[in-house]
C-alpha cells in the first residue's frame, strides 16, 4: 500500500474500525457455509453514477475516476453510455471517454447501447462490450427509452445480432424488478419473462434492476425465484438502489440464493433520470466491507475504492453516500 493521502490520515486514528476490513483487500479467513467464495462487483459509478449530475462533469474526472476505480481491482467498469445527449446530456462525452482511458489487463469497459446507433458509435469508440437495458414495466421502458417493451425487444435483438457477428459481449439489464416508479407493483412473472427474452438473444448476463430501491429481502426472494426458473443462477446479477435503505439486505438474500455478481456504486452515487425520487446505488464501499465480513472475496482493494469514491465526491462538491465511507472520513 502505498502513501496515506492527506484526506484520508484521520482515518487511521478510528481506533474501532476493523483494521482488516477496511485496508485490506483480503476477506476474513473463514467462510461461512453456503456462502460463494468469490462475488464479483459490477462498478456502475461512471454510468449510472454520474448520468444524473445536474451539473455537466468534467471529461477529465470521469476518466480519472474510471482510473483510478480500474486501479482498486474492479474487473467491471460500466464506463459510460451510447444515449440521445438530448434524452441524457451527462454522458455526451461518452467518446472521449472510451478514448481517454487507460485500460488495464483483466478489467470490462461495458458501456449502455439502447439501439443499433448506439452500438456502432460504442464500436467506434473502443467499447469492447455493451449492454442493453429493457424494464418489466411498460410505462418505465416509455418513459426511459422511448418504445414499448416489445419494440425494445426488436431492437435489442438488432443489437445483438451485431454484437455476436464481432464478438461482442452484451450485458442485459431488466429495470423495475421490484417495483415502478409509474405502475408500483411489478409482478415476478413479468420480470422473468423480460428476463427469458434477453437471456434467449444471447445476454450472458442479466443484472435485475431494483431502480427505485423499494424492494425488500421477501420481494427480492420471490422476484429471484421466479427468474431463476428460466435462467441459471450464474447468469443472473442484481442491482439494487437503497431508497428504502434495503439494498445491503436486498444483495445478501440474493448472494444466499447463489447469485455471484453485484452491480454497486462507488460513494453510493446514482439515480435514473426518468425514475423520479430514485436515489443513489448501493455504494461499493459498503458492499465490499460487508462482503470482507462474510469471509467472500471479491478481488477488490476497499481502501482504493474509498480514495476513488473520495476524489469523485471532492470533484461533486457532495458528501459521500457510503456509510462505510462516512464513518471513516467522519462526514
Ligand atoms: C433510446 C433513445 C436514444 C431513443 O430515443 P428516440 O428519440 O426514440 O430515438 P429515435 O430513434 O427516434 O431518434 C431520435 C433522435 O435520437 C438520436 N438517437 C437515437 N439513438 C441514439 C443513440 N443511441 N445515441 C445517440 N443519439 C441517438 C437520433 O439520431 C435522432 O437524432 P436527431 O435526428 O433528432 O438529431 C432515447 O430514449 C435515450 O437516449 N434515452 C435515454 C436512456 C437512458 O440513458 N436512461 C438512463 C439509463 S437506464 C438506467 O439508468 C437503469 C439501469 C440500467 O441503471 C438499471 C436500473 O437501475 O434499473
Amino acid at each position: 500500500m502505498g502513501a496515506v493521502p492527506s484526506a484520508l490520515k484521520h482515518c487511521l486514528s478510528y481506533q474501532h474500525l476493523l483494521k482488516e476490513q477496511l485496508w485490506i483487500a483480503e476477506p476474513a479467513d473463514f467462510q461461512i457455509s453456503g456462502l460463494p467464495e468469490y462475488v464479483k462487483i459490477v462498478e456502475v459509478g461512471p454510468r449510472d453514477g454520474l448520468q444524473n449530475e445536474k451539473v455537466t462533469v468534467p471529461t477529465d474526472i470521469k476518466i480519472e475516476l474510471i482510473n483510478r476505480l480500474s486501479k482498486a481491482g474492479l474487473s467491471v467498469i460500466e464506463a459510460t453510455s451510447f444515449v440521445s445527449s438530448k434524452w441524457v446530456p451527462q454522458m455526451a462525452d461518452h467518446t472521449e471517454v472510451m478514448r481517454g482511458i487507460e485500460r488495464h489487463p483483466g478489467v470490462q469497459y461495458p458501456v449502455l447501447t439502447p439501439n443499433l446507433q448506439g452500438f456502432h458509435s460504442a464500436i467506434a469508440a473502443g467499447a469492447t462490450e455493451v449492454s442493453i437495458f429493457g424494464a418489466a414495466s411498460e410505462s418505465f421502458n416509455k418513459m426511459n427509452i422511448n418504445c414499448s417493451i416489445e419494440k425494445s425487444i426488436e431492437k435489442f435483438e438488432d443489437v445483438t445480432k451485431s454484437a455476436r457477428n464481432m464478438n461482442i459481449p452484451v450485458r442485459g439489464y431488466v429495470s423495475c424488478a421490484l417495483g415502478c416508479p409509474y405502475e408500483g407493483n411489478i409482478t415476478p412473472a413479468k420480470v422473468a419473462e423480460v428476463s427469458k427474452h434477453l437471456y434467449s438473444m444471447g445476454c450472458y448476463e442479466i443484472s435485475l434492476g431494483d431502480t427505485i430501491g423499494v424492494g425488500t429481502p421477501g420481494s427480492m426472494k420471490r422476484m429471484l425465484e421466479a427468474v431463476m426458473k428460466e435462467i441459471p443462477v450464474s447468469a443472473l446479477a442484481v442491482h439494487c438502489h437503497d431508497t428504502y435503505g434495503q439494498a445491503l439486505a436486498n444483495i445478501l438474500t440474493a448472494i444466499q440464493m447463489g447469485v455471484g455478481v453485484v452491480d454497486s456504486a462507488v460513494a453510493g452515487l446514482g439515480g435514473c433520470p426518468y425514475a423520479k425520487g430514485a436515489s443513489g446505488n448501493v455504494a461499493t464501499e459498503d458492499v465490499i466491507y460487508m462482503l470482507n465480513g462474510l469471509g467472500i472475496n471479491t478481488g477488490v482493494n476497499l481502501y482504493k475504492v474509498m480514495e476513488a469514491g473520495n476524489f469523485i465526491c471532492t470533484a461533486l462538491n457532495k458528501k459521500t453516500n457510503s456509510k462505510v465511507a462516512q464513518a471513516s472520513f467522519n462526514v
